[in-house]
C-alpha cells in the first residue's frame, strides 16, 4: 500500500482537529485528497470513525464546511472521514454534466473505458481509505457509514454488500435504486456499461432484496426536495424494508430541500444514532 500521507492543512475545532491530507491512491492510481476530524478524546486514545460520503459536485469540503457535524463528534468522542468524490486532476477522465465524471464516482469500480482506469471509488472507500486511516490515526475498527444523495446510496450500498464491517449506515436524500433513475442509469452505463446485470451489485434496492445480515439503518428525507420525485424515490427502499422487517427508519422531514441546510439541521441526529450503535 502507498500509504504515505500529505498534510494539506490542520485546524482545531471544537477542542479537536480537522485535517486534511493527500495520498497515492492504489485503487484509483491517483493523487487523492481526504480529510479526518479527530475529537479531543483522540489525543488520549482510539476512537471509532464515521465515514461520510458525499454527493455530486462535493470535495470532502462540503460536509467539512457546511454540515456543522464536528461539535457532536466532538461530544461522542467519533472520528469523521470525509473522501473526495471521484479520481480528480489533468489526464483524468471527466465529462461535461455535473453527474459524470469527476465529482460524480458514484462510488463504484469503473469497469468501460475510459473509465475502468481510475475510476474505482468503491475499493478506494471500503478497502484502501479504512486501511489508511487504521494505520495512520488513532482510531478503533468500530466503523459506521453515511452520505448524501449520490453519497447516500454509496453508504447504503457499501453497507449493504459488507456485512458486519459497519455497525450502522445512514443516509440525506440518498438514491436508493439507481438502476431505475437517470443519475444512476447515466452513471452506470458509461462507468459500468450497457448489460443492467451488471449494475445490480450497486444498487441498494436489490442489495435490500437478498441481504441476509441486519444493520440498524436511518434515512432522513426532505419533503420539499425537487429530486425526490424523479432521482431519490425512497418509498422504494422503506417499502422493502418493511416487507422484510428490516431495522429502517425512514423520517420524511416537511419543508426540507436537498441542500446542506437540510444536512445540517439532522446531522446531530445521524451522529448520535451511530454513537448508539457502536
Ligand atoms: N445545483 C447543484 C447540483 C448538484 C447538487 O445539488 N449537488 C448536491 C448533491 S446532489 C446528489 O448527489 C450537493 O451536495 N452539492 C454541494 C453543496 O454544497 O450543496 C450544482 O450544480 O452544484
Amino acid at each position: 500500500m502507498a500509504d504515505t500521507l500529505e498534510l494539506i492543512s490542520s485546524n482545531c475545532a471544537f477542542g479537536g482537529w480537522h485535517k486534511r491530507y493527500r495520498h497515492q491512491s492504489v485503487a484509483t492510481g491517483t493523487s487523492m485528497t481526504f480529510a479526518i476530524y479527530l475529537p479531543p478524546q483522540a489525543a488520549s486514545g482510539k476512537v471509532p470513525v464515521l465515514y461520510w460520503l458525499s454527493g455530486l459536485t462535493c470535495t470532502d469540503e462540503n460536509f467539512a464546511t457546511k454540515a456543522g457535524a464536528q461539535r457532536v463528534a466532538a461530544e461522542l468522542g467519533m472520528a469523521l472521514v470525509l473522501p473526495d468524490t471521484s479520481p480528480r486532476g489533468d489526464g483524468i477522465a471527466d465529462a461535461e454534466g455535473y453527474d459524470l465524471g469527476q465529482g460524480a464516482g458514484f462510488y463504484v469500480n469503473a469497469t468501460q473505458a475510459p473509465w475502468a482506469q481510475h475510476y474505482r471509488m468503491y475499493d478506494y472507500v471500503v478497502d484502501e481509505l479504512p486501511a489508511l486511516v487504521e494505520t495512520h490515526f488513532p482510531v478503533t475498527t468500530q466503523r459506521a457509514i453515511s452520505g448524501h444523495s449520490m453519497g447516500g446510496h454509496g453508504a447504503l450500498m457499501v453497507a449493504l454488500r459488507n456485512p458486519g464491517r459497519y455497525s450502522s449506515a445512514s443516509a440525506f436524500a440518498p438514491i436508493v435504486n439507481p438502476s431505475q433513475v437517470p443519475w444512476g442509469q447515466n452513471a452506470f452505463a458509461h462507468y459500468l456499461g450497457d448489460d443492467r446485470s451488471n449494475w445490480l451489485a450497486y444498487d441498494s434496492c436489490q442489495l435490500l432484496a437478498a441481504a441476509e445480515t441486519e444493520i440498524p439503518m436511518l434515512i432522513d428525507q426532505g419533503e420539499q426536495d425537487s429530486f425526490m420525485p424523479l432521482q431519490l424515490q425512497p418509498d422504494a427502499f422503506a417499502s422493502l424494508a418493511q416487507q422484510r422487517n428490516w431495522p429502517l427508519t425512514l423520517r420524511r422531514q416537511p419543508g426540507y430541500d436537498h441542500s446542506y441546510y437540510f444536512i445540517a439541521s439532522f446531522i446531530e441526529d445521524h451522529l448520535r444514532f451511530h454513537s448508539a450503535h457502536w
